[in-house]
């Protein structure tokens, strides 16, 4: 077994990427924690329960909660679902949240965590490598309303993270994948060598036992963790890390969330691409290369073309529009992100003609 590594975020916590961390959850903890709630999607009960035991074994109170696996899960109903729990528990403010589960288990959980009694300590397990490479690491948590996705939420930063890459080995290809596109994008916007390695040998970059996945996930990690550690609140550097997503979000929201986020973001990162080249501002060369590493690794790269007037509306509601204008994360070039804001509607419409196909969507099936 190899040495854990440890990526600190900014002195205040670490992410600890290796395999059987377990052991090192009552630690995170802390002293005077005396109740755990341990929230777990349907898929992972067995895993749940496990950390539950565990804990108990330590001499907790622990407790667990099982949510709807996938994007279901990030709503208002399941989050009032767990604020009973913790209520019916009698959890109090010295009380403690562990996730453990993919990127919708850690923003909810987070969510949770930050709500009751206006914030108790979070702990992350994630257990895909989106939920690894980015949704645990950076205090951002949330749920999704009709209206769109994470429009409710609250920075809310862990207590650790503790990635296990052995859990990686019983998620879907697909799934793993979908998190292959949030590393890409820690290329394009600050880490050319992750685009190196990925071209280097794709399909070894498609599962978890893949020869460069550890140090692609190591150096996407550092990446998110060297961002939010300058600006946890997105009061502007932070905003590079949604690179790709105010058309990926639109996408998963048009698609009633049946797309895996990663797959939206892939797409996503063409659009922009492709809108930062109609501006005169990216190449061609680097709009190729965005289409020709995502679909090495089997992620899609356009979209169906008869849904404008809804994915318009959605990209409205992105968090970084500023009042009617529309504000876009793009690149000047690989690890030069920059912002375009108030594009000629014109140009928001030819972009999405450069992703557009004719026939149904091709982003990774929920299987
Ligand atoms: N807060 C942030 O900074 C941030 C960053 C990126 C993404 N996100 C959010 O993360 C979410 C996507 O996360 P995701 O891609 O991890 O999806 P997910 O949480 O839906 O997990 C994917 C599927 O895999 C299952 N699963 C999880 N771990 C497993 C394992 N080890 N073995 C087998 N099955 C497993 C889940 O139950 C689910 O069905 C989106 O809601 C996105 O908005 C948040
Ligand atoms: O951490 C961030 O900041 C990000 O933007 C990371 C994104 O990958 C992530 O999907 C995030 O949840 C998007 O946040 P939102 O503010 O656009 O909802
Ligand atoms: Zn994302």
């Amino acid at each position: 077994m190899t040495e854990p590594t440890r990526i600190s975020v900014g002195g205040d916590y670490d992410v600890v990427i290796g395999t059987g961390l377990l052991a090192e959850l009552p630690g995170l903890l802390g002293e005077g924690v005396e109740r755990v709630l341990v929230i777990h999607p349907r898929a992972l009960r067995a895993t749940g329960e496990a950390v539950r035991d565990d804990l108990a074994a330590e001499g907790f109170s622990a407790f667990v909660a099982e949510v709807p696996d996938a994007e279901e899960a990030k709503s208002a109903e399941v989050a009032a679902f767990l604020w009973g729990v913790l209520g019916q528990a009698g959890f109090t403010r010295s009380d403690a949240v562990v996730a453990v589960g993919g990127g919708t288990v850690t923003d909810l959980a987070g969510f949770v965590a930050a709500t009751w009694l206006r914030g108790v300590k979070v702990v992350h397990v994630p257990t895909t490598l989106l939920g690894m490479v980015d949704a645990a690491v950076g205090g951002k948590t949330g749920i999704n309303t009709a209206e769109g996705k994470n429009l409710v939420g609250a920075f809310h930063p862990p207590a650790g993270v503790l990635c296990d890459l052995a859990t990686l080995t019983t998620l879907p290809k697909h799934d793993f994948v979908a998190g292959m596109a949030e590393v890409v994008k820690c290329g394009f916007i600050a880490d050319p060598r992750i685009l190196e390695l990925v071209e280097a040998d794709p399909q070894a970059a498609t599962h978890a036992e893949g020869a460069p996945v550890r140090e692609l996930i190591e150096r996407a990690v550092s990446v998110k963790a060297g961002v939010v550690a300058q600006d946890l609140r997105e009061s502007s550097l932070r905003e590079i890390l949604n690179y790709g997503h105010t058309f990926g979000h639109a996408i998963e929201q048009v698609e009633r969330y049946s797309w895996r986020h990663g797959a939206a973001v892939s797409v996503g990162m063409v659009y922009v691409a492709e809108l930062a080249r109609l501006a005169g501002r990216l190449d061609d060369a680097v709009v190729d290369r965005h289409r020709a590493v995502l679909r090495s690794l089997g992620l899609p790269t356009a979209y169906r073309g008869d849904r404008w007037p809804r994915l318009l509306e959605a990209m409205k509601r992105d968090k970084k529009s500023r009042g009617s204008m529309l504000r876009f994360v793009i690149l000047d070039d690989v690890g030069r992100p920059t912002r375009l804001e108030g594009p000629d509607p014109a140009l928001l419409q030819a972009a999405y003609a450069e992703v557009s196909e004719d026939t149904v969507p091709r982003g990774i099936s929920l299987g």
